[in-house]
């Protein structure tokens, strides 16, 4: 579905992405981790077309999409949840999603004809459903909390009907209980839709619950990929990334050596 092959990018002496190859298969569920600052956020920006490799090919469904306008990825099926609720303080949840609905399928002209307007409103109630927001289909998008915003950030992009879902950091900014309730609507919706979907996050125990695979970038470099289980015995991302805590986790059998 999405491989990324030799991928470089400098800004001025840093290099934020090395060599970078990766693979997502269709349907997989991945995370990306790594240290701040490892390039996990440049990684999404080029793969998405917001910023230009220096070389490398990013191959989406069978094309080379290096070059190519961060709108015209979006039409062919990557889609990017950002904070865009916030663009829209005034707007009630459900006006929002018909926005996005509709400039979706205003850009997919040929498909137009098999999407008339009762059609768009069963798609902006399905995702309603989708994301539990339906009690709050009529709350202005501002007034929502910080988790409800980010369900409705995820919203407006799976209004693009995408193949692949990029989410960077999806539990950022919330406490315990609420970024299990996130990761939770977040696993949902990947099996729901049967999307591909690849995540940043910080919190490991997120990652090894729920990725099927884990893509670890250090220094813009990949530095290993592999299973949950793989990566958390892999001694370069204890020694650079998961440190003492998990050392002494392992140590008190809190997680398999
Ligand atoms: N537009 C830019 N101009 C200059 N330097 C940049 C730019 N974007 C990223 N960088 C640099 O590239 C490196 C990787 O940054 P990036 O934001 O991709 O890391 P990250 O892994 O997402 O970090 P974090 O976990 O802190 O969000 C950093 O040194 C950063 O300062």
């Amino acid at each position: 579905m999405l491989s990324v092959e030799n991928l470089h990018k400098s800004f001025g002496g840093v290099q934020a992405t090395r060599d970078v190859t990766l693979d997502f298969p269709a349907g997989s569920l991945t995370a990306i981790i790594g240290p701040n600052g490892a390039g996990k956020t440049t990684f999404f920006n080029l793969i998405s077309g917001h910023v230009r490799p220096d070389s490398g090919r990013v191959v989406f469904d069978g094309a080379d999409v290096v070059g190519l306008s961060s709108l015209e990825i979006v039409r062919r099926g990557m889609a990017r949840a950002f904070q865009v609720a916030s663009l829209f303080p005034s707007l009630t949840v459900r006006e929002a999603l018909t926005a996005a609905v509709t400039a979706h399928q205003r850009r997919s002209w040929s498909l137009l004809s098999r999407f008339p307007l009762g059609q768009s409103r069963a798609r902006v109630e399905e995702l309603l459903e989708l994301l539990g927001l339906a009690p709050k289909a009529d709350l202005v998008s501002s007034s929502l909390s910080h988790g409800d915003q980010k369900l409705l950030d995820i919203g407006l992009a799976l209004a693009m009907d995408p193949k692949v879902l990029l989410l960077d950091e999806p539990t950022a900014g919330m406490g315990p209980d609420e970024r299990w309730r996130m990761i939770e609507k977040v696993h949902h919706l990947w099996q729901a839709r049967r999307l591909t979907m690849v995540f940043i996050e910080h919190d490991m125990d997120i990652v090894f619950k729920y990725a099927q695979a884990v893509h670890v970038l250090k220094y813009g470099a990949v530095l290993a990929q592999g299973t949950p289980a793989e990566i958390r015995r892999n001694q370069d991302v204890i020694d650079a990334y998961l440190g003492t805590d998990h050392h002494l986790a392992v140590a008190t059998g809190e997680v398999p050596a």
